[in-house]
């Protein structure tokens, strides 16, 4: 499928064509098309139909509008949270409390508290420390804390290096070898009940090798500790799964159910999985306009009204993303060579390198694809630039579901000093 088909195809899916988004929302916006997330989230569902059903909780920080993780509520999954706030999101979202987990190395007195008061599924502990703090403030409360223990497994992801989480000198979860030391701790605490054990390797893994080499670890670890004594019952494989945002391969569910249910089978447990990137990053794209199209040193520059300020992705880590114009090209349309960039003052602020593209004019829209994961949530204000809206949509029609923030907006909060001859205070 060539990718202007593939444009087309997915962002007219929906039966909304992207230029009447642009017209009414402006620019840049993310849409993102439900259709993609449903069929997503059911076919890891469909590939463990016949068993016991896992339970998907959606990873909130790939994309974390409430819109979004209430479709996937809907379509019955929970929410992976890594903050207090992304556990206020699931709960305004509509996730039922025993639907969520939360992980993170930094969990806060406060974010603990909150979290015990909401009654979430599991913490998903990455430290003794963490876990003695959890103890603490459980006992005082009078609660016990329903918790995994994150096992690092020092497994290579063979992903982008910034995107490994499971090898030893990471900075995620209990180092392999101390594992029944920090279990057997666990039950000796008043305010602790240990009752699984997650791992997570990290993001965007093409290959289900690596999920192998973890999981068989995880899984003889799980016998091992349950053969001690630890009264495990639930194993929480983390997410990471890849897509293609060029030509990678994808993981397939059905593949992957295959490796999960030979690797588990005969152990009686319950499976959580946590899926981010693989469940939004093909339902989005940036909606974004030209600017110039300027010729310097040699270069053709594609200027666009969106840089890293709303896809940091290929600044952080050399990613790539699809440039596609979003009108049909014409059949004799010559393409030419250019470096897409955005209007940040930084010379990192380039999202494509030697895209063939038309030659597109000022006003002409562009679609950014694979931008629903890791696109909003990583965004930033830099250059005082307006954060750009959301839009959902579903079945040919569409709904903002994050209106663009004006510059204006973004400072009313701040305070000059009176010691700078500003009021101080409201
Ligand atoms: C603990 C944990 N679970 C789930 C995810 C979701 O990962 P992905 O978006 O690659 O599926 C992440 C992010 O890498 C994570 O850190
Ligand atoms: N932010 C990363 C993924 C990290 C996932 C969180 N551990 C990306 O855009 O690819």
């Amino acid at each position: 499928m060539s990718p202007f088909h593939y444009a087309h195809e997915a962002l007219v899916a929906d039966g909304v064509p992207l230029a009447d988004i642009a017209a009414e929302v402006g620019t840049p916006c993310y849409v993102y098309a439900a259709s993609t997330m449903r069929e997503r989230i059911r076919a890891f569902r469909q590939a463990f139909r016949g068993g016991p059903e896992p339970l998907f909780c959606y990873a909130v920080k790939a994309n974390s509008n409430l819109a979004v993780i209430r479709l996937f509520a809907q379509e019955g999954a929970g929410a992976d949270t890594v903050s207090g706030g992304e556990i206020a999101r699931a709960l305004a979202a509509g996730v039922a409390p025993s639907r969520i987990v939360y992980a993170g190395i930094a969990k806060t007195d406060e974010e603990i508290r909150f979290a015990l008061q909401t009654g979430i599924l599991q913490f998903n502990v990455e430290s003794t420390q963490e876990l003695l703090r959890i103890a603490e403030i459980a006992a005082g409360m009078g609660k016990t804390a329903p918790v995994a223990l994150r096992i690092n497994p020092d497994v290579a992801a063979g992903t982008h290096d910034k995107i490994s989480t499971g090898r030893k000198h990471d900075k995620f979860g209990i180092p392999w070898d101390e594992a029944g030391e920090v279990f057997a701790l666990a039950q000796r605490l008043e305010g602790i009940e240990p009752l699984g054990l997650h791992l997570h390797i990290g993001s965007q893994i093409t290959r289900l090798e690596p999920f192998e080499a973890a999981y068989r670890r995880a899984v003889d670890l799980f016998v091992a500790l349950r053969t001690a004594g630890v009264p495990l019952r639930r194993l929480d494989l983390g997410g990471g799964f890849g897509v293609p945002y060029k030509d990678e391969p994808r993981v397939e569910a059905e593949a992957f159910a295959d490796l999960v249910r030979r690797l588990t089978r005969g152990l009686d447990v319950e499976l959580v999985f946590e899926p981010g990137r693989s469940l939004v990053a093909e339902a989005g794209v940036i909606l974004s306009q030209v600017i110039y199209l300027k010729e310097a040193g040699g270069r053709r520059f594609l200027v666009l009204d969106s840089g890293m300020n709303v896809l940091i992705r290929p600044a952080m880590y050399g990613a790539y993303h699809a440039v596609l114009p979003v009108r049909e090209p014409r059949p004799d349309e010559e393409l030419v060579p250019m470096d897409v960039v955005g209007p940040i003052c930084e010379s990192s602020d380039v999202l494509g390198r030697d895209r063939l593209l038309p030659l597109l004019r000022p006003g002409d829209l562009v679609a950014i694809t694979g931008a629903g994961a890791y696109g909003s949530v990583m965004a930033s204000h830099y250059n005082s630039r307006p954060s750009a809206a959301e839009v959902l949509v579903e079945r040919g029609r569409f709904a903002v579901i994050k209106p663009h923030l004006p510059p204006e907006r973004q400072f009313a909060d701040e305070r000059i000093p009176d010691w700078l001859g500003g009021s101080g205070k409201d």
